[in-house]
């Protein structure tokens, strides 16, 4: 569980940086008002990151940055103190950044940055570069920005090392390099992945002119000359994280359902129609759909039926944890069982649909019982569209048999997939 540490000593400051952080940051966060207290969190509590003011009532001179370093503690320092002397000192002490608090854009910028260290943390970055003393201090200074970093002495080893690990999400790579130059492995790195699924940050001594340019055209998202300042290497590397980040954010809301926050049908297709390029895997497709969900609309309004769909998705998604849950319609949910035979899914819908029937859904503080009919088939050697309507065909007999039952199809899938083919 990641952990901040926040040290100000300002009850205004602080009360800003609360309001801030509950917008940006999902994490345990602890406020302290001096070094003393800040000295007892850190003996209760490992933290992921601190977040310190430099001038505290007990620690008037920058103290609580040197003790959080000391600690092993990344630290950024969020100061009203103007002064360059400082500023240049704490840098060198390895503080990743030194914010001025000058106005309400700095405590965004300081917890914007902090959600970013805190969603680098465990991320995966390389460094290609043929120095040795370049990539012992890029190495340094990527870990504290709470990457897991590994190293590559040419383009070739890089080029080896992404093909066979796809959760590398940056790569630093130097120009001038043996067997395999940066231009060449941003190239060939770019056949495979996209801008928008490994960033790339192309380095280069300041006497090559030209390079930054032709690094960007080849499709590197920025570019650092050697040799650079260290707030300058943590403000880019920062910066092209967060546009990644920003990128997956927006991938992951086009796929899921506003009201439920479940996958939505677009996903749902995607995921199934990979899923069933694994011939050997066998797996379980289940549509489950809301019984008399009209007359819940009817006696609640709108907004009533909402509130059930939300209880119901939770219900739902909490129920199958480890499977892909969507809303592919209205009252309509669909859910993959990876490696679960028909047979063994059967069994769990039946319990699972006793239990559904049982829950007690809380609408405009009124207690009711609800339940849903499923639809089972087979998803395994066939097509979506064939798997689709062999599950939906199951549905309808759910329906027909009274509801709040779970019908496998296996009888007429055969039948199905060879008419559709
Ligand atoms: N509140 C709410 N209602 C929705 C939403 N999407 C669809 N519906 C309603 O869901 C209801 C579905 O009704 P029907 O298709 O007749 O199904 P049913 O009443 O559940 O009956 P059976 O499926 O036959 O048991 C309709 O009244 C839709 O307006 C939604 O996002 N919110």
């Amino acid at each position: 569980m990641q952990r901040l540490l926040i040290v100000e000593d300002s009850k205004v400051v602080q009360q800003v940086l609360r309001h801030i952080s509950a917008q940006y940051l999902d994490v345990a966060i602890d406020f302290a008002w001096s070094l003393s207290e800040c000295k007892e969190f850190v003996s209760k509590h490992s933290y992921t990151l601190a977040l310190v003011d430099l001038t505290l009532p007990d620690a008037p001179n920058g103290e609580v940055a040197k003790y959080t370093l000391l600690k092993g503690i990344p630290t950024v320092v969020l100061t009203s103190k103007m002064d360059e002397y400082k500023r240049l000192q704490m840098l060198e002490l390895g503080v990743i950044d030194y914010v001025i608090k000058d106005n309400r854009d700095s405590y965004n910028y300081a917890i914007k940055l902090v959600a970013q260290l805190l969603r680098n943390q465990g991320c995966k970055a390389l460094i290609a570069d043929d120095s040795v003393l370049s990539r012992t201090l890029m190495k340094q200074m990527l870990e504290k920005q709470l990457f897991a970093v590994s190293e590559a002495h040419d383009g070739r080893q890089a080029l080896d090392m992404l093909k066979n690990d796809a959760e590398i999400k940056l790569l630093m790579t130097d120009y001038a390099m043996p067997t395999m130059d940066g231009f060449e492995l941003v190239k060939a790195v770019r056949n495979f992945r996209g801008r928008d699924d490994l960033a790339i940050i192309g380095l280069s001594g300041a006497s090559k002119h030209g390079l930054s340019a032709r690094f960007i055209k080849y499709g590197a998202n920025d570019f650092l000359t050697k040799p650079f300042m260290n707030e300058e290497f943590h403000c880019r590397v920062l910066q092209t994280m967060e546009q990644l980040s920003l990128i997956a954010d927006i991938k992951e809301s086009a796929f899921r359902d506003h009201l439920t926050g479940l996958y939505n049908r677009r996903y749902f297709y995607q995921y199934a129609e990979k899923l069933l390029k694994n011939k050997n895997q066998k797996n379980s497709l289940v549509l489950l759909d809301i019984d008399f969900f009209k007359a819940i609309n009817d006696e609640f309004g709108h907004d009533g039926g909402d509130q059930a769909l939300k209880q119901v998705s939770n219900l739902i998604r909490t129920s199958f944890s480890n499977s892909t849950v969507a809303r592919i319609g209205g009252e309509e949910f669909a859910i993959i069982l990876t490696q679960v035979e028909v047979e063994q899914a059967e069994k769990c819908l039946n319990l699972f649909i006793q239990k559904f029937a049982s829950y007690d859904f809380t609408i405009s503080d009124k207690t009711l019982s609800i339940t849903a009919s499923i639809g089972l088939a087979e998803f395994q050697n066939t097509n979506l569209t064939a798997a689709m309507r062999v599950a939906d065909r199951a549905l309808y007999q759910a329906k027909e048999q009274g509801r709040n039952c779970v019908v496998l199809n296996s009888t007429l899938q055969l039948a199905e997939v060879t008419a559709i083919r």
